[in-house]
């Protein structure tokens, strides 16, 4: 059996593919073409949630040939045309909560560097500037609201943190949850206008969707508090980037976090001119803990899919 790698997937899961299969082929910086033209030659697939060439989709499994099953080891499917893939029969499989931790660590982050200046005091001190009086303006985050739009893995994970770690009180939106499973996450199930009008801080933890695409526009945004703080480590498309701009420009907000862009890479955006800005370019769930954990998870979960019965000291961890 033949496998493909098209990312970058930790050598733990590289280890595992090279143990069952006969050829395992890595290729980072393949083409959407060069893809096309041998993916027919391969049993599996393995790529990340943002694939190194671009969506997934119907042209570049026009010739699928004997590939069975796709692998991701990350989360997110908005990169892939699922209903082509499935009638293609090829099965697709990602890794939900795979990095859960790592991106809820990465948000938090976000926020503490934002709320307590720390990007903008080391830049003046860099310069020779000692401003001890001029980030007055930061506030405890203890007794604060935060309101978590999307409380599956990760949206509960950062729950979890803020709640134990800051006494933060928590509130969630999430249309695919009930209440008894937001209470006991540490949660207050509560309508999108409630969350955001309530909110000192607002963090996104939802998949990219028809449903969700600029979901934070312009109205949205306007109806946070005055003050309030958009963190937003699930995907740049979720929010209206120029409705932030306006917001942030205007101090309506009191700044905004992101690790996710709504094209990437994002090499330059009006936002980057803004003091009340800060961004990463989409790595919040880049540990070392969590791409071990993926790799390795998604080359046992598609080896069982393809019927291979996988050895019981190959190191799987199921988080
Ligand atoms: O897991 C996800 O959905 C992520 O956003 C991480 O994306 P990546 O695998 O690094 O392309």
């Amino acid at each position: 059996m033949k496998a493909l790698v098209i990312d970058r997937i930790h050598e733990d899961g590289i280890d595992v593919l090279n143990q069952y299969f006969e050829t395992v082929d890595i290729h980072h910086n393949i083409s959407r073409k060069e893809l096309a033209a041998i993916v027919g030659d391969y049993d599996m697939l393995i790529g990340r949630a943002a694939p190194a060439t671009g969506v997934i989709e119907k042209p570049t499994l026009e010739d699928s040939g004997k590939l069975k099953v796709i692998g991701i080891a990350s989360v997110g499917l908005d990169q892939f045309d699922q209903e082509y893939i499935e009638s293609k029969g090829i099965k697709l499989i990602n890794l939900p909560g795979v990095n859960s931790i790592s991106v809820a660590e990465h948000t938090v982050t976000l926020l503490l560097c934002g709320m307590r200046y720390i990007l903008l005091a080391y830049e003046q001190m860099k310069k020779g500037i000692w401003n001890k009086h001029g980030f007055n303006e930061a506030l405890e985050l203890n007794g604060k609201t935060i309101g978590i739009i999307g409380f599956g893995n990760t949206g509960k994970a950062v729950s979890q943190i803020v709640r134990s770690g800051f006494g933060m009180n928590v509130l969630a939106y999430d249309p695919y949850i009930n209440k008894q499973e937001a209470s006991s996450n540490r949660g207050t199930l509560v309508s999108l206008e409630e969350l955001l009008s309530s909110s000192d801080v607002v963090s996104i933890h939802a998949p990219l969707t028809d449903e969700t695409y600029h979901m934070i526009g312009e109205g949205e945004l306007k109806s946070m508090k005055k003050g309030a703080i958009l963190l937003n480590s699930a995907r740049g498309g979720i929010v209206d980037e120029d409705a932030l701009y306006q917001v942030l420009s205007n101090r309506h907000l009191r700044f905004a976090g992101l690790d996710v862009q709504e094209q990437e890479p994002c090499y330059e955006s009006p936002l980057f001119s803004l003091d009340n800005f800060i961004a990463t370019p989409h790595i919040a769930g880049l540990t070392e803990d969590a791409l071990s954990r993926a790799g390795k998870r998604v080359a046992v979960e598609c080896l069982q899919y393809l019927g291979v019965e996988i050895k019981e000291d190959t190191d799987a961890v199921s988080t």
